[in-house]
């Protein structure tokens, strides 16, 4: 008789949101949560409008205005970094209006990118099942929902029935285990992984976050883990709620108040794993000899130590590694053996949704105060959302960026991906975005995935820098 197991916070999760079983593999989930943004959020809205259907549950329904919104200064409502931006941000603003669902337009106090949004508002909370039609929506695993991303198509079953199809995965447990060391933050431990793992290491896997280090991050930082999830390609990535969670989300405008907090709350604490639960993977990084990380490739499992120097394809676990590296070294113009700090940028970024929260811009400012820009950079900051920026500047870290010679934005998805600015191009970029992939931030671009103080850092050396030779 097999001994009897515990069960893992996914498991709980899980069982707790299947309407019925469908197959062997697949169930039908009960969706708590749908966040739609115009780029395809767009679509999956004038698709259930042609099919003249409407949502089922619009409270249950959240819009942003965030991917193709400019993030200039005075922005007007359909000021977009693409052409085919105003539309579908028209589109969303006509859908939401018309079918009364909750709202964000740009120029709402509380807008910005849905995975910095949605947190903050307390729209995900723990045990919560949240699909948005975006890559990064595991982001939201790190306030212990789960979270993944989703198409069009699929949105638009979500908005006409409230649930989907969904096929169980496995599970994996990531135990970041020890203390970071000054200077080493929650980006330089997705990065870390992503290079142990690779970037399909996660395929078919729903993981799980914990060990110590990860107890001890701020929410902002498990926020960061999780948003990279899908970069070792992995949909569910999460972190089971503790006090700092509840924390965190009391008192968000969306959050339980009052006796349904409390009910809320003693809900939310079960949804732990259970000690003797056994997951189908287990892997321990340790975070004590962890050091700051920067990508060199054109994936991000092309990563190593900011010490390090760039490998050698030949060196790779395996043909196709040696041949991706090859290609890597060809397109990031980068030379085998040659030490990766002190290679020379043209643009610093601190935004986005993995890295671009207040605790981020604070690391950032940290390094930046009293200091300037390198001659000859571009430096920029686009806040995660406008409460963040907000914030940012009742502390004055605008005031510093800005003396420091960074411009600073308003909030939206920005210069992450590349959906129609062509300031970069073919330009090299330090970057806290989560994306390296060739011309991702515009037509040949060169970017390095870093931690928010890495790039403040390499901003005033006018190179790959470690920020703990400045802090
Ligand atoms: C536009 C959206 C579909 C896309 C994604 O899902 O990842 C974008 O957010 C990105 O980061 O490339
Ligand atoms: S900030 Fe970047 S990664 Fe995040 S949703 Fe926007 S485009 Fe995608």
């Amino acid at each position: 008789m097999k001994p009897p197991t515990g069960t893992t916070f996914f498991d709980k999760v899980w069982r707790d949101h299947v309407i019925a079983k469908l197959d062997q593999e697949s169930d039908l989930i009960q969706v708590d949560r749908l966040v739609l943004h115009e780029l395809s959020g767009s679509q999956a809205l004038r698709a259930l409008e042609e099919a003249g259907r409407k949502p089922i549950s619009r409270g249950q329904v959240f819009t942003v205005i965030e991917h193709l919104i400019s993030t200039q200064p005075g922005r007007g409502p359909c000021d977009s970094v693409s052409s085919s931006g105003p539309a579908m941000i028209q589109t969303t603003r006509d859908a939401s209006k018309k079918y009364g669902l909750h709202f964000i337009d740009y120029d709402d106090p509380r807008q910005g990118i849905a995975h910095v949004v949605a947190p903050e508002l307390g729209i995900a909370f723990p045990g919560a099942t949240l699909v948005c039609c975006d890559s990064h929506t595991s982001t939201i695993g790190g306030v212990g929902a789960l979270a993944w991303g989703i198409g069009a198509s699929e949105a638009e079953h979500v908005l006409a029935t409230q649930t989907l199809a969904q096929a169980k995965p496995k599970t994996m447990r990531v135990n970041f285990e020890g203390t970071l060391r000054p200077g080493v933050f929650a980006k330089d431990m997705i990065l870390a992984l992503i290079g142990t793992i690779g970037a399909q290491g996660g395929i078919g896997y729903a993981t799980e976050y914990a060990g110590s280090a990860v107890r001890d991050l701020p929410i902002d930082g498990r926020l960061t883990l999780c948003n990279m999830s899908i970069e070792f390609s992995c949909k569910y990535g999460f972190v089971a709620p503790d006090e700092k969670t509840f924390a965190y989300l009391k008192g968000a405008e969306f959050s339980p108040k009052g006796a349904a907090w409390e009910k809320a709350t003693s809900y939310w604490r079960t949804l732990k794993t259970d000690d003797d639960a056994v997951f189908d993977k287990e892997i321990t990084i340790d975070c004590d000899a962890l050091e700051p990380q920067v990508t060199w490739g054109i994936s991000p499992q092309q990563v190593g130590s900011i010490r390090a120097t760039v490998p050698r394809p030949s060196q790779a676990v395996d043909k196709e590694a040696n041949a991706l590296g090859e290609r890597a070294l060809t397109y990031m113009k980068l030379h085998a053996d040659e030490p990766i700090r002190g290679t020379p940028i043209d643009v610093a970024y601190i935004g986005s949704c993995t890295n671009a929260r207040l605790t981020d811009l604070r690391a950032a400012a940290q390094i930046l105060k009293g200091r300037k820009v390198k001659a000859g950079i571009q430096a920029i900051c686009v806040p995660g959302s406008t409460p963040v920026k907000r914030a940012a500047e009742a502390e004055g870290i605008d005031k510093i960026f800005k003396d420091a010679g960074f411009e600073w934005h308003e909030s939206a998805c920005g210069f992450c991906g590349h959906i129609g600015d062509n300031r970069f191009a073919d330009l090299r970029v330090i970057s806290t975005t989560n994306r390296n992939f060739e011309s991702r931030q515009g037509p040949k671009t060169r970017t390095h995935l870093a931690s928010p103080a890495t790039v403040a850092a390499s901003a005033i050396m006018g190179c790959i820098a470690d920020a703990r030779e400045l802090s």
